[in-house]
């Protein structure tokens, strides 16, 4: 018998952070949070999309962070380079929780800048500075377990409600990205716009995945319309728990998130979802649901990949950035 997808019942916690135009209050805002969702038997804790910072492509330079120094994997950032890593690393130390810490603006560093002295950065040297917006994950001991660059920036344009182009400052993140909880089991991240594209959730979920994580921030336009409704086709088309988490809204901002993180089964049932105010949301996610869902409904073996291909196959999974 094959083992359990999700091997043991795990408590996930989303956290609707309200986040200000403050760096270093939004981060000891997050902490207070994270410890609060692990009194309350959080093992597994997210934060949404731009947790940071505003959200707003005029922002995304003024708030960015060096994650990979000099555009290595293996060396750390300073402090000084990235606050937010070693603020998400110590929360997750001292709450002992996996943290998936929602996303935030990282600048990538081209050979010959220097991140503390600035010198060498943008175009004057030849080089241009590029921008991602990105998701970093700790263990409870609190190693590094993923990093997920958005892969789809957001770029709509629906006249008269909202206008969005991600792309005019932020580049795209190349690879899709699974990290595993040795006691649970393999958890996918993405971001927001991501969840649109079903593929992302359908490789994932093929690649062993229980859970499909998406730190998000829709806007009050396409949130009232699409937003359940993706997290519930991307649970649906793939018998996988998934989780949405938002900021809260705040209507003095800029930009008005939709709110409303939710958690829903394989079965695509909404398990929580809250209002648009901050709150956090914690469901325990059943070990043996998902074989339960497949079992009743059994897509699993029935998908005919004489008549089409399998997409997960030559997929770029937690490879090279
Ligand atoms: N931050 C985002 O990617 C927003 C995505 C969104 O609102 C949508 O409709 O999609």
């Amino acid at each position: 018998m094959s083992s359990p997808i999700l091997k043991q019942s795990l408590k996930l916690a989303l956290i609707q952070l309200s986040t200000t135009s403050s760096k270093s209050t939004n981060l000891s805002h997050a902490r207070t949070k994270v410890l609060e969702a692990a009194k309350q038997g959080a093992k597994l804790v997210v934060l949404p999309e731009c947790f940071n910072s505003p959200y707003g492509t005029k922002y995304f330079s003024k708030y960015a962070e060096v994650l990979m120094p000099k555009g290595s994997k293996d060396s750390e950032p300073t402090k000084e380079q990235s606050p937010t890593f070693h603020a998400l690393r110590d929360m997750a130390k001292e709450a002992g929780v996996w943290i998936v810490g929602g996303s935030i603006p990282e600048r990538e560093e081209s050979p010959g800048s220097d991140s503390n002295t600035g010198e060498g950065k943008g175009e004057e040297d030849g080089t241009k500075e590029k921008l991602y917006n990105t998701s970093l994950s700790f263990s409870p001991s609190g190693d590094l377990v993923c990093t997920h660059r958005k892969i789809h920036l957001f770029d709509i344009d629906i006249p008269g409600k909202i206008r969005f182009k991600e792309s005019e400052v932020l580049s795209p993140g190349n690879k899709i990205s699974v990290f595993d909880m040795p006691e649970y089991g393999k958890v996918a991240v993405a971001i927001c716009y991501d969840i649109r594209f079903p593929e992302l959730a359908t490789i994932a979920a093929r690649r062993g995945a229980f859970l499909l994580l998406y730190p998000g921030a829709f806007n009050l336009t396409t949130g009232a319309l699409h937003w359940e409704l993706q997290g519930r086709a991307r649970a649906m088309d793939n018998q996988v728990f998934v989780g949405l988490c938002s900021p809260a809204r705040d209507m003095e901002a800029e930009y008005h998130a939709w709110g409303h993180s939710m958690v829903v089964d394989p079965n695509a049932e909404v398990l929580g979802q809250l209002e648009e105010k901050e709150d956090i949301l914690v469901r325990e996610l059943e070990a043996g649901r998902i074989e339960e869902v497949r079992k009743g409904i059994p897509l699993y073996t029935q998908r005919r990949f004489d008549v089409y291909p399998d997409v997960s196959q030559d997929a770029k999974v937690g490879t090279e950035l």
